[in-house]
Order: structure tokens, then sequence, then C-alpha cells
């Protein structure tokens, strides 16, 4: 299949969502309305081609009562014209924005739908930094397919009705003498301009071929750079603790050197582009007039017949040349459309990716795994084990580090999609009915209200409790405070998130709680008195933990330990 095919099929099946969509019909019709906007345009502009061969006959005839007409039509014309393109450039950027929201929100969706970030993490197939690509390639993809595709109908208007017109204008300019004879070519100045066009594409697409993979080259590194700046940010308190600020600016440095050399790459070619290109444009002014002396010389055409038509040329010649001037912006485009695809490729796969464990929502009252064979995302098995956990019957799970705990964590959170074997899920279990506490606490950044009710909307839960919650787990500094916004991730401590993770467990109160060493930043006497306010407050929760103090043991029924004892 060839590339330009290839191309418009990913295209296509980047569009065409939208247009399906509910509402699609009036993007649709929206879309229309903009093109027959570009249409009425380019008809202004045949227009203003004749006023141009009127105005100047009437110059060359110094007939003033003419030229003072023409100068009415103008004003009428010209006022047009900015009304019609001012209202063009305006519904566009509605278009824009609208198709842009809806592509946005199809996409957040997807990726945050069926944990399929975490999937394409685990993978990580062809798919470098989600976040540009949802932020900055989609603004744009939309922003180059629709000013590309309506410059082009827009193109293919111009070229249309700019071709009758030079045409019927070649009409007393069909003579070309070479070598003392001369040949009639009907349309001379028509065939002129699309051989000329024909030549300028050709050069510049031989010049122009290796800017695609240039472009997206530059998208990916400009991607890795500001990721790795935002780890940096995100981890400055460490970086700053460990003295990695030498460390760190090497690496960054390092990092731009490749936006450098691939910035420079397209200089290199582009500085070809732009000297051929402009070359072409310059030698252009001059071709129509170079075809058209000899008759205007001979008298047998009027100075406002050579305008017009050196005027229609270079509109032919530029609707002509359209794809060759917008070389670079393809390039650019089709580059998008590229890592778009590719995004949505991978996104696709974790979507389907099931977890690999025929999970059955049991009628059962207990978590049963019979045969469970875990592996890691590379094939490697990790941890085969059975077993039973009954409701009501706390378990502690330990083993050595690495023996793979956490990742039977995942398992039971259905979202370790790799490895075999069974496991029985009891019914009250499904969604609220289970909380899982990782070691490290996600928190978003925004009210502490939201940061304790998560991933429960705040607006579900009453204050009081979440107040109470953060009392209870000795926050009581923080119970006040729930309108504050913050970046909590970064200004609690260790001990302090993991208490808000468990404040959380207080207001969603779970059948079953499982914590993945969700104590493990506390002191041996705040673990103990949270352990004993989760049997008080939550008696009808089971609570599985993952842990390696021994302190632990007293708050749980049974220990189930993970590979070599
Ligand atoms: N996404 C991943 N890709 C590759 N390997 C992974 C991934 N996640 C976990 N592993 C590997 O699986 C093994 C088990 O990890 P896991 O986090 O389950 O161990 P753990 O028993 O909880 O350890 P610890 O007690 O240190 O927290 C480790 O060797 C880890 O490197």
């Amino acid at each position: 299949m060839s590339k330009a095919w290839i191309f418009l099929k990913q295209l296509w099946a980047l569009t065409l969502p939208y247009f399906k969509s509910r509402g699609g019909l009036w993007a649709l019709g929206f879309f229309g309305f903009l093109v027959g906007l570009s249409f009425v345009i380019v008809e202004i502009n045949v227009r203003l081609s004749y006023w141009n061969n009127r105005f100047f006959t009437a110059l060359q005839e110094k007939n003033q009562d003419t030229f003072w007409a023409e100068i009415v039509v103008f004003a009428q014309l010209a006022g047009l014209w900015i009304a019609f393109a001012v209202l063009r450039y305006v519904l566009t950027q509605v278009f824009e924005i609208r198709w842009r929201t809806w592509l946005t929100n199809h996409f957040i969706e997807r990726w945050t739908r069926a944990n399929a970030a975490y999937k394409m993490q685990l993978t990580h197939r062809g798919t470098d930094n989600p976040d540009q690509r949802i932020a900055d390639d989609l603004r744009l993809f939309v922003d180059k397919t629709l000013a590309l595709s309506l410059s082009f109908i827009s193109n293919a208007a111009t070229l249309v009705s700019f071709s009758f017109v030079l045409w019927s204008l070649s009409g007393q300019v069909q003579t070309v003498t070479l070598f003392g004879a001369d040949y009639v070519v009907p349309g001379l100045l028509f065939w002129v301009a699309l051989v000329y066009s024909a030549l300028i594409t050709w050069v510049l697409h031989l010049i122009g071929r290796p800017l695609v993979r240039l472009n997206f080259e530059r998208e990916r590194r400009e991607a890795d750079f500001r990721f790795d700046l935002v780890r940096v940010r995100e981890n400055a308190e460490a970086v700053a603790l460990y003295g990695g600020g030498e460390a760190e600016r090497e690496r960054l440095s390092g990092r731009f050197e490749e936006v450098r050399r691939n910035f420079m790459a397209i200089v290199n070619r582009q500085k070809v582009l732009v000297g051929v290109q402009a070359t072409f444009d310059q030698a252009v002014i001059l071709v129509p007039y170079l075809v058209m002396g000899a008759a205007y010389f001979g008298g047998r055409i009027p100075l406002g017949h050579m305008t017009q038509s050196a005027g229609a040329f270079n509109s032919v010649q530029g609707a002509f040349s359209w794809f060759a001037n917008l070389y670079t912006a393809l390039a650019e485009w089709a580059a998008v459309v590229q890592r778009l695809t590719s995004f949505l490729q991978v996104l696709k796969q974790a979507e389907a990716q099931q977890s690999a464990f025929a999970a059955t929502p049991a009628g059962g009252s207990d978590w049963v795994a019979s045969d469970l064979d875990i592996a890691l995302p590379d094939g490697r098995p990790l941890l085969s084990t059975d077993f039973t956990l009954k409701e009501g019957e706390h378990v502690l799970i330990t083993g050595v580090s690495g023996s793979g705990k956490s990742t039977l964590f995942r398992v039971l959170a259905g979202i370790w999609p790799f490895g075999e074997g069974g496991l029985a899920i009891p019914a009250g279990a499904a969604g609220k009915g289970t909380l899982f506490l990782p070691q490290r606490p996600y928190v978003p950044v925004g009210t502490l209200r939201a940061a304790v009710a998560y991933p429960a909307k705040a607006a579900e839960v009453h204050d009081d409790v979440l107040r109470q919650a953060l009392a209870d787990v000795g926050l009581p500094a923080l119970a006040g405070r729930l309108d504050d916004e913050g970046h909590w991730q970064n200004t609690l401590s260790g001990g302090e998130l993991q208490r808000l993770a468990l404040a959380r467990a207080l207001v969603q109160q779970p059948r079953w709680l499982f914590l993945d060493e969700a104590t493990s930043a506390m002191d041996e006497a705040m673990e103990q008195r949270l352990y004993t306010l989760i049997r008080e407050r939550l008696p009808q929760t089971t609570v599985i933990s993952i842990g390696h103090r021994s302190s632990l043991r007293p708050f749980h029924d049974r220990e189930f330990r993970l590979g070599p004892a």
C-alpha cells in the first residue's frame, strides 16, 4: 500500500468518529457551511480579477468616468470580501474548538476507562508520552486538518474558476514561436501554469520528503524533554536531598541536545526547501509577462487584459502548487496523524486486553484462587499459588521483597493481565465493595475534601463524615481545612499521606479492604492504633494486608507467606 493511501486511511479513521457521533450531522452541516463560505470568497476573487481588467484598461485609455465607477465597485467587492473572510475565520475557530473538545473527551474517556492508561504503561509499546498526544497532538490534528482541508477545497475552487478565466484570456495569446516557427496552443497560459506547477511540486517533493520523519521525531523528542522536566519538578525534594542537581542538569542537557540536533536537521532540510521555493515564487512573477509580452507590444491585448491574465496565472499556478507550497504543513500534519494512529492502536490493544485470569463473580462470599500462575510482562513466571480468602478472616500476606505480593494484589484488583489461572470473586466485592490501598497513596491536586473522598466525588460525601475520618486517623488539624486547595502529595509527610488514605477506607466502608504496606511509613504505635481503629469502625470489613512487621500479626487471623519461607 502506498504511503499516501495509508495516510488517507489513518486520517479517515481519526476524522470519522466525530462526524458519526451524536451531533455529527450538525457538525457536517457546519463544515459544509464553512466550505460554502470559501466558495463565496473564491467567487469574489474572480469578480475582482475582472475588475482588475476593467480598471487597468480604463487607466490605459485615460477614461476617468470608468476609473471612478470602478473604484466604487472595488469598495463594494472588497467590503464583501473582508466581511466573509472575518466570518469564515470566526466560524472556523468555533468549529475547531468544538471538534477538539469532542476528540479530547473521547480520548480521555478511552484512556481512563478499563485501566487502559495503566495497561499501556505496562506494555509500553509505541506510545511515548500519552499526555502529549492528548494535549498537543489532538490540538494540532484538529487545527491542521481543518486548515488544510478548507484550503484544499478553496484551492480546488480557485483552480477551476481561474482556469476558465485563464483559458478564455488565452484566446489572444496562443501563439508560441519556437526556432522561427509559430505554433498555436489553445489555452497557452493555462498549460504554462500547469507545467510550471508540476515542475515545482516534483522538485519540492524530492527535497521535502524526509521532513515527515524529522517532524515525527521532533514531537517525540520535545515530549521526552518535557517529561523529564516534569519528573525533576515532581521529585525536586528527593533530587535536592541526594544532591542530584548536577546529574539532573547533565541528563536534561542531554535530552535537550537531542531536541537541538533534530531541530538543526529540520533547518538544514528546510533551508534548501525555502531557497528553491523562493526561487520558483520569484520566477513565477515574470513568467506570464514573458508569455504575453509579444501580444501586448504587438497591440493585440490591452494592459488590463495582461494584468488580469497575470493575476489569473498566479492564482492557477498558486492553486496547482498548493501541495508544494504547503509541503512543511503537510509533513507536520502527516506526523501528527501517524502519532495519533499509533497511540490509538496501542489504546485499542489495551482496551482489548482482558485479564488472563478467568475471573468469575462467584455467588459465594470468598475469594478463591485456583492454580494461579502469575507472570511478568515479558512472559517470565513470577509466582504460582492457590488460596482462599474467607469473608471475615483477616489475612496477613508476607514474603521476601520481590516475591510478588503487590503483583498478587494487582491480580485480585483485575488490573494485571499477565498469567493464567482461575479467580472467583465474591458477589459483594464488585465495585465499591472492595478498596485497594497501595503503599504510595495517590492524592489528586485540588481541595482536601476531594482528596479524602477520592475516588468518590466530594459532593457525594457529607463534610462531617470526612472531618470525622480525618480526626479518627490522627489528622484533626486537617479536619478544618476541607476547602483548602493544594498539592497534597508533595506537602503531607509519607505517614500523613498513608493516614489520609486510611481515612478514605473509613469514609467508603468497603466489604473488603486490601492494604499493601499501607501503614509502612508510620511508627509502630500509630500503625497499631490505626489497625485497632479499622477493627472498631469497620467491623463488617475483611482486611487483607501485605506487611513486613511482626507487630501486625495480632491484627490478623492468619499469615499467608508467598515464596520461600
Ligand atoms: N510492570 C512491571 N514490569 C516488570 N516487572 C515488574 C513490574 N511490576 C513488578 N515487576 C517485578 O515483579 C516482581 C514482584 O514485584 P512486586 O512489587 O509484586 O513485589 P513485592 O513482593 O510486593 O515486593 P516488596 O515487598 O519489595 O514491595 C519484582 O521483581 C518486580 O521487579
